[in-house]
Protein backbone atom coordinates (compact mmCIF):
# COMPACT_ATOMS: atom_id res chain seq x y z
CA UNK A 1 0.00 0.00 0.00
CA UNK A 2 1.06 3.46 -0.75
CA UNK A 3 2.02 5.94 2.32
CA UNK A 4 1.18 8.92 2.44
CA UNK A 5 0.09 12.16 4.71
CA UNK A 6 -2.43 14.55 4.12
CA UNK A 7 -3.13 17.56 6.64
CA UNK A 8 -6.27 19.65 5.43
CA UNK A 9 -6.81 23.61 7.27
CA UNK A 10 -5.64 21.33 10.32
CA UNK A 11 -6.28 23.70 13.75
CA UNK A 12 -5.22 21.95 17.49
CA UNK A 13 -6.76 23.75 20.49
CA UNK A 14 -6.35 22.20 24.12
CA UNK A 15 -8.17 23.49 26.91
CA UNK A 16 -5.80 24.89 29.81
CA UNK A 17 -7.23 26.20 33.06
CA UNK A 18 -5.82 29.68 34.88
CA UNK A 19 -5.87 30.04 38.60
CA UNK A 20 -7.62 33.94 39.05
CA UNK A 21 -4.82 36.00 39.82
CA UNK A 22 -4.27 36.40 44.22
CA UNK A 23 -5.09 39.72 45.37
CA UNK A 24 -2.62 40.81 48.19
CA UNK A 25 -3.07 39.35 51.50
CA UNK A 26 -1.92 37.46 55.00
CA UNK A 27 -0.92 33.80 54.44
CA UNK A 28 -4.54 32.74 55.75
CA UNK A 29 -6.07 35.09 52.56
CA UNK A 30 -3.68 33.37 50.69
CA UNK A 31 -4.96 30.06 51.60
CA UNK A 32 -8.67 30.45 51.45
CA UNK A 33 -8.51 32.34 48.21
CA UNK A 34 -5.63 29.39 46.44
CA UNK A 35 -9.27 26.63 48.15
CA UNK A 36 -11.86 28.79 47.06
CA UNK A 37 -10.97 30.32 43.45
CA UNK A 38 -12.46 28.35 40.66
CA UNK A 39 -9.63 27.64 37.76
CA UNK A 40 -10.80 29.59 34.88
CA UNK A 41 -10.38 27.05 31.37
CA UNK A 42 -9.68 28.63 28.35
CA UNK A 43 -8.49 27.76 24.81
CA UNK A 44 -4.84 27.81 23.52
CA UNK A 45 -4.61 27.50 19.54
CA UNK A 46 -1.38 25.34 19.18
CA UNK A 47 -1.78 24.71 15.59
CA UNK A 48 -3.84 26.48 12.84
CA UNK A 49 -4.66 26.42 9.13
CA UNK A 50 -2.22 23.57 8.52
CA UNK A 51 -2.73 22.15 5.18
CA UNK A 52 0.61 19.94 3.60
CA UNK A 53 1.03 16.62 1.78
CA UNK A 54 3.87 14.13 1.81
CA UNK A 55 4.26 11.59 -0.39
CA UNK A 56 6.47 8.61 -0.90
CA UNK A 57 10.19 9.28 -0.91
CA UNK A 58 9.22 12.80 1.00
CA UNK A 59 11.99 13.07 4.20
CA UNK A 60 10.55 16.28 5.89
CA UNK A 61 12.43 18.28 8.16
CA UNK A 62 9.80 20.15 11.02
CA UNK A 63 11.64 23.76 11.88
CA UNK A 64 10.98 26.68 13.78
CA UNK A 65 11.89 28.28 17.58
CA UNK A 66 10.84 27.02 20.50
CA UNK A 67 7.05 26.44 20.96
CA UNK A 68 6.33 27.24 17.70
CA UNK A 69 4.52 23.67 17.58
CA UNK A 70 6.45 20.73 16.00
CA UNK A 71 5.99 18.78 18.43
CA UNK A 72 2.13 19.21 18.59
CA UNK A 73 2.11 18.58 14.64
CA UNK A 74 3.67 14.86 15.00
CA UNK A 75 1.31 14.45 17.92
CA UNK A 76 -1.28 15.23 15.64
CA UNK A 77 0.33 12.88 12.75
CA UNK A 78 0.58 10.12 15.14
CA UNK A 79 -3.15 10.70 16.34
CA UNK A 80 -2.60 11.30 20.10
CA UNK A 81 -4.06 14.80 18.99
CA UNK A 82 -7.21 15.26 17.04
CA UNK A 83 -7.45 18.53 15.15
CA UNK A 84 -10.30 20.73 16.19
CA UNK A 85 -11.22 21.44 12.76
CA UNK A 86 -9.85 20.00 9.78
CA UNK A 87 -8.52 16.82 8.72
CA UNK A 88 -4.98 14.71 9.14
CA UNK A 89 -5.41 11.45 7.15
CA UNK A 90 -2.14 9.09 7.52
CA UNK A 91 -2.01 5.78 5.37
CA UNK A 92 0.58 3.73 6.27
CA UNK A 93 2.22 2.03 9.01
CA UNK A 94 3.76 4.34 11.43
CA UNK A 95 6.26 4.56 14.09
CA UNK A 96 6.82 7.27 16.32
CA UNK A 97 9.88 7.99 18.29
CA UNK A 98 8.66 11.24 20.03
CA UNK A 99 8.95 10.89 24.34
CA UNK A 100 10.97 7.89 25.18
CA UNK A 101 9.31 7.16 28.63
CA UNK A 102 5.78 7.76 27.83
CA UNK A 103 4.02 4.32 28.48
CA UNK A 104 6.63 2.79 30.70
CA UNK A 105 5.04 1.23 34.29
CA UNK A 106 7.97 1.86 36.76
CA UNK A 107 6.63 -1.14 38.94
CA UNK A 108 6.41 -3.78 36.10
CA UNK A 109 9.83 -5.62 34.76
CA UNK A 110 11.78 -5.09 32.04
CA UNK A 111 10.35 -7.88 29.94
CA UNK A 112 6.86 -6.61 31.46
CA UNK A 113 7.53 -3.38 29.85
CA UNK A 114 8.06 -4.60 26.90
CA UNK A 115 4.99 -6.34 26.15
CA UNK A 116 3.26 -3.35 27.28
CA UNK A 117 4.63 -1.17 25.25
CA UNK A 118 4.93 -2.81 22.32
CA UNK A 119 0.93 -3.88 22.77
CA UNK A 120 0.20 -0.25 22.66
CA UNK A 121 2.29 0.53 19.09
CA UNK A 122 -0.38 -2.44 17.66
CA UNK A 123 2.72 -5.40 17.61
CA UNK A 124 0.43 -8.58 18.39
CA UNK A 125 1.34 -10.77 21.46
CA UNK A 126 2.92 -13.52 19.34
CA UNK A 127 5.24 -11.27 17.33
CA UNK A 128 6.60 -9.19 20.55
CA UNK A 129 7.69 -12.71 21.91
CA UNK A 130 9.97 -12.91 19.39
CA UNK A 131 10.84 -8.97 20.18
CA UNK A 132 11.94 -9.46 23.71
CA UNK A 133 15.41 -10.89 22.91
CA UNK A 134 16.70 -8.67 20.37
CA UNK A 135 15.39 -5.87 22.15
CA UNK A 136 16.49 -6.58 25.51
CA UNK A 137 20.38 -7.22 23.40
CA UNK A 138 19.85 -4.11 21.45
CA UNK A 139 19.59 -2.50 24.73
CA UNK A 140 22.34 -4.41 26.45
CA UNK A 141 20.26 -5.57 29.37
CA UNK A 142 19.42 -8.91 29.15
CA UNK A 143 21.20 -9.25 32.69
CA UNK A 144 18.83 -6.82 34.35
CA UNK A 145 15.54 -8.11 32.25
CA UNK A 146 13.52 -9.29 35.31
CA UNK A 147 14.45 -5.97 37.72
CA UNK A 148 11.83 -3.69 38.21
CA UNK A 149 11.97 -0.90 35.74
CA UNK A 150 12.05 1.77 38.75
CA UNK A 151 15.56 0.41 39.57
CA UNK A 152 16.80 1.55 35.89
CA UNK A 153 18.81 4.62 35.55
CA UNK A 154 17.64 7.46 33.11
CA UNK A 155 19.56 6.40 30.65
CA UNK A 156 18.83 2.87 30.23
CA UNK A 157 15.22 3.54 30.28
CA UNK A 158 15.95 5.63 27.64
CA UNK A 159 17.91 2.48 25.57
CA UNK A 160 15.13 0.48 26.24
CA UNK A 161 12.74 2.74 24.87
CA UNK A 162 14.77 2.95 22.13
CA UNK A 163 15.01 -0.60 21.06
CA UNK A 164 11.50 -0.84 21.79
CA UNK A 165 10.17 1.86 19.36
CA UNK A 166 12.79 0.33 16.58
CA UNK A 167 11.79 -3.16 17.09
CA UNK A 168 9.80 -2.83 14.03
CA UNK A 169 10.32 -1.29 10.82
CA UNK A 170 6.93 1.10 9.13
CA UNK A 171 6.00 2.76 6.31
CA UNK A 172 5.97 5.98 7.96
CA UNK A 173 8.19 7.29 10.93
CA UNK A 174 7.15 10.27 13.26
CA UNK A 175 10.68 12.01 15.41
CA UNK A 176 11.12 14.50 17.92
CA UNK A 177 14.71 15.38 18.19
CA UNK A 178 15.51 13.14 22.16
CA UNK A 179 18.83 12.24 20.24
CA UNK A 180 21.79 13.22 21.85
CA UNK A 181 20.56 11.97 25.68
CA UNK A 182 22.80 8.88 27.42
CA UNK A 183 26.16 8.08 26.24
CA UNK A 184 28.00 8.64 23.53
CA UNK A 185 28.61 4.79 22.70
CA UNK A 186 24.78 4.34 22.80
CA UNK A 187 23.91 7.33 21.40
CA UNK A 188 26.18 6.56 18.26
CA UNK A 189 24.57 2.87 18.06
CA UNK A 190 20.66 4.22 18.22
CA UNK A 191 21.95 6.93 15.25
CA UNK A 192 23.54 4.14 13.06
CA UNK A 193 19.99 1.59 13.52
CA UNK A 194 17.86 5.39 13.11
CA UNK A 195 19.65 6.13 9.62
CA UNK A 196 19.14 1.98 8.57
CA UNK A 197 15.53 2.31 9.71
CA UNK A 198 14.63 6.41 8.26
CA UNK A 199 16.55 4.59 4.57
CA UNK A 200 13.95 2.09 4.90
CA UNK A 201 10.65 4.03 5.41
CA UNK A 202 8.60 5.62 3.04
CA UNK A 203 7.90 8.83 4.61
CA UNK A 204 9.97 10.64 7.33
CA UNK A 205 8.94 13.70 9.50
CA UNK A 206 11.51 15.02 11.90
CA UNK A 207 11.33 17.64 14.55
CA UNK A 208 15.05 18.96 14.79
CA UNK A 209 17.10 22.45 15.67
CA UNK A 210 20.07 20.49 14.53
CA UNK A 211 20.57 21.40 11.28
CA UNK A 212 23.37 18.42 10.37
CA UNK A 213 21.54 16.05 10.96
CA UNK A 214 18.47 17.48 8.85
CA UNK A 215 20.53 17.89 6.50
CA UNK A 216 21.79 14.39 6.50
CA UNK A 217 18.10 12.70 6.57
CA UNK A 218 16.00 15.37 5.06
CA UNK A 219 15.28 16.18 1.50
CA UNK A 220 12.26 18.94 2.48
CA UNK A 221 11.67 21.66 5.07
CA UNK A 222 8.38 22.63 6.59
CA UNK A 223 8.86 26.00 8.66
CA UNK A 224 6.64 26.48 11.67
CA UNK A 225 6.19 30.33 13.13
CA UNK A 226 3.63 30.46 16.08
CA UNK A 227 1.47 27.27 15.23
CA UNK A 228 1.39 27.94 11.41
CA UNK A 229 3.00 27.15 8.25
CA UNK A 230 5.70 29.79 6.99
CA UNK A 231 7.44 27.63 4.13
CA UNK A 232 6.83 24.22 2.77
CA UNK A 233 9.18 22.80 0.19
CA UNK A 234 12.70 21.81 -0.39
CA UNK A 235 15.24 21.83 2.47
CA UNK A 236 17.83 24.25 1.51
CA UNK A 237 15.09 27.00 0.60
CA UNK A 238 13.05 26.15 4.24
CA UNK A 239 16.52 26.81 6.10
CA UNK A 240 16.92 29.76 4.32
CA UNK A 241 13.35 30.95 5.12
CA UNK A 242 13.74 30.00 9.10
CA UNK A 243 16.90 31.97 8.64
CA UNK A 244 15.14 34.81 7.06
CA UNK A 245 12.19 34.69 10.03
CA UNK A 246 14.73 34.55 12.67
CA UNK A 247 16.66 37.34 11.70
CA UNK A 248 13.50 39.60 11.32
CA UNK A 249 12.51 38.20 15.12
CA UNK A 250 15.88 39.77 16.28
CA UNK A 251 15.99 43.00 14.67
CA UNK A 252 12.08 42.99 16.38
CA UNK A 253 13.80 41.40 19.47
CA UNK A 254 16.30 44.42 20.22
CA UNK A 255 14.04 47.67 19.48
CA UNK A 256 11.81 46.45 21.80
CA UNK A 257 15.19 45.91 23.74
CA UNK A 258 16.08 49.86 22.87
CA UNK A 259 12.77 51.26 23.34
CA UNK A 260 12.72 49.48 26.65
CA UNK A 261 15.94 50.69 28.05
CA UNK A 262 14.95 54.70 26.87
CA UNK A 263 11.72 54.29 28.95
CA UNK A 264 13.53 52.53 31.50
CA UNK A 265 16.39 55.77 31.52
CA UNK A 266 14.06 58.03 30.97
CA UNK A 267 12.06 57.38 34.25
CA UNK A 268 14.90 57.16 36.15
CA UNK A 269 16.01 60.94 35.26
CA UNK A 270 12.52 61.65 36.54
CA UNK A 271 13.06 60.54 39.64
CA UNK A 272 16.93 62.11 39.88
CA UNK A 273 15.35 65.47 39.04
N1 LIG B 1 -1.18 20.51 26.48
C1 LIG B 1 -0.88 21.78 26.25
N2 LIG B 1 -1.61 22.77 26.81
C2 LIG B 1 -1.34 24.08 26.58
N3 LIG B 1 -0.32 24.50 25.78
C3 LIG B 1 0.43 23.56 25.23
C4 LIG B 1 0.22 22.15 25.41
N4 LIG B 1 1.14 21.46 24.69
C5 LIG B 1 1.90 22.40 24.10
N5 LIG B 1 1.49 23.64 24.41
C6 LIG B 1 2.04 24.91 23.90
O1 LIG B 1 1.98 24.83 22.49
C7 LIG B 1 3.11 25.47 21.91
C8 LIG B 1 3.81 24.52 20.95
O2 LIG B 1 4.43 23.49 21.69
P1 LIG B 1 5.33 22.39 20.99
O3 LIG B 1 5.82 21.46 22.06
O4 LIG B 1 4.58 21.80 19.86
O5 LIG B 1 6.54 23.29 20.43
P2 LIG B 1 7.89 22.85 19.71
O6 LIG B 1 7.96 23.60 18.42
O7 LIG B 1 7.99 21.36 19.65
O8 LIG B 1 8.98 23.43 20.71
P3 LIG B 1 10.49 22.94 21.08
O9 LIG B 1 11.37 23.27 19.94
O10 LIG B 1 10.77 23.78 22.29
O11 LIG B 1 10.40 21.48 21.42
C9 LIG B 1 3.99 25.93 23.08
O12 LIG B 1 3.74 27.30 23.30
C10 LIG B 1 3.51 25.10 24.25
O13 LIG B 1 3.63 25.80 25.46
Amino acid sequence: MAASIKVTGATVQVPYYVQPEQKRGGWLATLVNAAAAVPKRQFATLLQDITFEANEGDRIALVGRNGAGKTTLLRALTGAFRPTQGAVAVTGSRQALLNMSIGFNPEATLVENIFLRATAMGIPAVQVRELVDPILDFAELRDVASRRLLTLSSGQKMRLGFAIATSVRSDIMLLDEWFGTGDIYFVKKARARLTDHVEGSKIVVVASHNQTLTKRLCNKGLVLDQGQIAFYGPLDAAVREYEKLNSIRQRGASVAERATRAATSAGSNQHAT
